[in-house]
């Protein structure tokens, strides 16, 4: 079967703006009505959708982010590129992302570009044009001759049940035992070699873990966006309550967060999800003997990798009670999760006023408001335990003494010296 064939069976989904319903079309044998949406979306230029190759899941994910940037930065003026991904309708780990190329520049720059990245090879390229009687028609110049005179036509197909970006997210932005976030780093152990101290530090906790009892002490985490003010009151919760102070990621990743920060998702989050189990470590530990206070945990590498996954607006977010949104069975869970929450505008002001180099997701929640909302909500919708949710819009003292109030009410906990 030739590549193209192939792909008939496949729907694609085209983002114009995040804000707008996208556009889903399928590929046939037989031409379709007109559709405005679709004309909408062609317009008169000639269009291109371009998707990287690998042979594991690995070079797949730093191909398409090397091919991001390598159209982003190659971008002739009067070209557009748009994201894109091709699924089988609400089957599991079908999505496959790529780009769609419009090219609307006088030069047909665009074609120049592609011309360039298939003689690299490793992307697949199908070139779309316009028939004769109006129809859209798709065609990969790369397939056998015989089969380059075959017509596939363009044809409109209806949105499925599921938004395709929830499709991939287990075990691709979010793992749910640590052996799955261990496989992603051990498979990129050789592009990325500091996996390996990353996945040594993980196997030492672990050892050590094995001859911890149970905890006795609460152990209390703080989730919030940034800026929330989890610093400011994690630091003052340690002193009112004589807690030792965690964060996740833990300390000893600290030096090796920017070089995961650079990768795709896949590497990125699953270097996260292990730094979970090494705080998990160190919360068995310090629970022993003191309350644990802990900066950030599963709640928020959950939330973050949800949010970034699910493209468009919060109503693409998979349901309330998905199995997206449970607890992984094999991470220690925390007596009391709650969710620093914040006005938007009190928000900005205290980013303002901070002044600090953010990371990019975060510089990007700031313009991205879409963005926010999904980070937010998707907290909200994470079970067992679930957070609950504190007003931090007022001063630090008056937050700090609500959240006291919580704990004691719920642990009977005495303030140091009272
Ligand atoms: N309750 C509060 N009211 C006003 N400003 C606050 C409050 N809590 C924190 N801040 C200020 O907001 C900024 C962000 O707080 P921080 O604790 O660093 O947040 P996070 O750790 O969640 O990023 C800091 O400048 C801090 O002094
Ligand atoms: N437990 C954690 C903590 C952070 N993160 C990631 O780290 C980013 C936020 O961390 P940060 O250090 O900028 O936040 P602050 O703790 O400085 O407010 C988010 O974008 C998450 O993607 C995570 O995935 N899991």
């Amino acid at each position: 079967m030739s590549r193209l064939a192939q792909w008939c069976s496949r729907v694609f989904m085209v983002e114009i703006n995040q804000k707008t319903e996208p556009i889903y079309f399928a590929l046939s044998s037989t031409p379709s009505a007109r559709n405005k949406e679709l004309e909408a979306l062609f317009g008169s230029g000639k269009l291109f959708s371009v998707h990287a190759l690998g042979d594991d899941r690995v070079q797949s994910a730093r191909s398409h982010a090397h091919l991001k940037s390598a159209l982003t930065e190659d971008l002739p003026p009067g070209c557009q590129l748009l994201d894109t991904a091709s699924f089988l309708p609400d089957v599991k780990n079908s999505l496959v992302r790529g780009f769609f190329l419009r090219d609307n520049s006088v030069l047909s720059s665009a074609e120049r570009v592609v011309t360039h990245l298939r003689q690299k090879g490793s992307v697949c390229v199908f070139t779309y044009t316009r028939g004769q009687n109006g129809d859209y028609l798709c065609s990969d110049e790369a397939d056998e001759p015989a089969e380059r005179e075959r017509r596939y036509y363009v044809t409109p197909a209806p949105a499925p049940l599921r938004h395709p970006s929830t499709l991939n997210i287990i075990n691709s932005d979010v793992f749910y035992q640590m052996k799955d976030a261990y496989k992603v780093l051990q498979e990129c152990s050789d592009v990325i070699p500091e996996s390996k101290a990353v996945l040594e530090l993980v196997e030492a906790q672990q050892l050590e873990l094995n001859s911890i009892h149970d905890e006795r002490f609460p152990v209390i985490v703080i989730e919030g966006l940034d800026a929330t003010g989890k610093t400011t009151l994690t630091c003052s919760l340690q002193k009112a309550l004589g807690a030792v102070l965690l964060k996740s990621p833990p300390q000893c990743l600290a030096h090796l967060r920017p070089r995961f920060d650079s990768e795709p998702p896949l590497i990125r989050r699953a270097f996260y999800a292990l730094g979970n189990y090494i705080t998990a470590a160190q919360i068995a530990r310090e629970s022993s003997h003191a309350p644990v206070i802990a900066d950030r945990y599963w709640h928020s590498t959950a939330a973050y990798a949800i949010a970034t996954a699910v493209s468009g607006r919060e109503e693409n977010l998979p349901a309330v009670g998905s199995e997206i949104y449970e607890w992984p069975h094999d991470l220690l869970r925390p007596s009391m999760v709650l969710l620093l929450s914040v006005s938007p505008e009190e928000r900005l002001r205290r980013l303002s006023h901070r002044g600090l180099d953010k990371t990019e997701e975060e510089s990007q929640l700031e313009i991205n408001h879409l963005f926010r909302r999904k980070v937010d909500e998707a907290y909200k919708r994470i079970q067992n335990p679930a957070c609950i949710v504190v007003d931090a819009n007022p001063s630090p003292d008056h937050v700090l003494q609500q959240v006291l109030g919580l704990i004691r009410n719920k642990y009977n906990l005495q303030t140091p010296g009272h």
